[in-house]
């Protein structure tokens, strides 16, 4: 077991006096095994990125725990050296001022200060190499004289010179064009290969469905559905999925006028952990009301 959250609960006090809350994430429970892609999929504010940031360590859970290998999810380098975050803006991950040169030296300095400066800069290209960027034409560079894609790229490379075992990668193709889209979805295909467990965090469903083996679909800070990525949209239980994944963009209206399944199958049927389990390793909360 690699990543494993349980019953994760993130409440944020907002407003001036910090009077009133809102519940980001509520009583999430689910891991990431070494080699798996899970996705995150859930429409804007349910809660994704609130998710990523607690398992990077730079926020703390209210309730439950987030351990990975057994370890309290904590900023600090022992962690990162498992656990890395790429982000949607590629270009705030970069200090302006650094040439990409200097971001893979620095990696040397805090992670790998043994290893010969000439087998060093070896490892460099060849990881430059294999997330199909030119090293002599990125080395040497300004973030800005780069393109979003050759930074997304810039940043796997670094994850694969830390050699880490889980990425969170949060809304990373957002900002590229639809090749460099899928030139950077086949490189984490690719890494998933070699053992590394991502969570893929997106609101585009079609790029959650080309990676994953599980997806996991997240509604206001719940999980209202989660299993094999062919079954979950393949055979969607939850109606909040099924609006989801339909061509229709109904997502405005509130999901249980817009469906009503007229049964309950938490109630009717007994659940663990609030979600039951329809079918081997597929789970769905309850489908009739939120507070049921
Ligand atoms: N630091 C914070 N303080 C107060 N509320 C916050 C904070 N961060 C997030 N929230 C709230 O928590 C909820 C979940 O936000 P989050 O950013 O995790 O959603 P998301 O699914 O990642 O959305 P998006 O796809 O738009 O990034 C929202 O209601 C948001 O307003």
């Amino acid at each position: 077991m690699m990543l494993r959250l349980d019953h994760v609960t993130k409440v944020f006090r907002i407003g001036a006096f910090g009077g009133r809350t809102v519940t980001a994430v509520k009583d999430v429970s689910f891991d990431v095994a070494p080699g798996e892609v899970v996705s995150l999929i859930g429409e804007s504010g349910s809660g994704k990125s609130t998710l990523g940031r607690l398992i990077l360590g730079l926020s703390r859970a209210t309730g439950g725990t987030i351990t990975f290998d057994g370890r309290p999810a904590r900023a600090g380098k022992d962690y990162y050296r498992d656990v890395q975050g790429i982000f949607q803006d590629p270009f705030s991950s970069f200090n302006p001022v650094f040439k990409a040169d200097r971001v893979f030296a620095m990696i040397k300095e805090s992670y790998h200060p043994g290893v010969p400066e000439g087998e060093w800069a070896e490892r460099v290209r060849t990881a430059l190499r294999d997330v199909r960027l030119n090293p002599d034409q990125v080395l040497g560079k300004f973030p800005h004289q780069l393109s979003g894609g050759q930074l997304q790229r810039l940043l796997i490379a670094r994850a694969l010179l830390l050699e880490i075992r889980l990425l969170v990668a949060d809304e990373i193709t957002s900002m590229l064009d639809a090749s460099t889209r899928i030139d950077v979805l086949n490189l984490l295909a690719e890494l998933k290969t070699r053992g590394l467990g991502v969570l893929y965090i997106t609101h585009d469903l079609s790029l959650g469905n080309y990676l994953a083996e599980r997806t996991i679909v997240l509604r206001e800070g719940a999980v209202v559905e989660m299993g094999p990525t062919g079954d979950v949209f393949g055979d969607p239980l939850h109606p909040y999925t099924r609006e989801l994944l339909s061509a229709v963009p109904r997502l405005h209206e509130d999901w249980a006028d817009a469906e009503d399944p007229g049964t309950c199958l938490y109630h009717e049927r007994g659940a663990s952990g609030g979600l039951l389990e329809a079918a081997p390793g597929h789970l769905v909360a309850c489908a009739r009301s939120k507070t049921c």
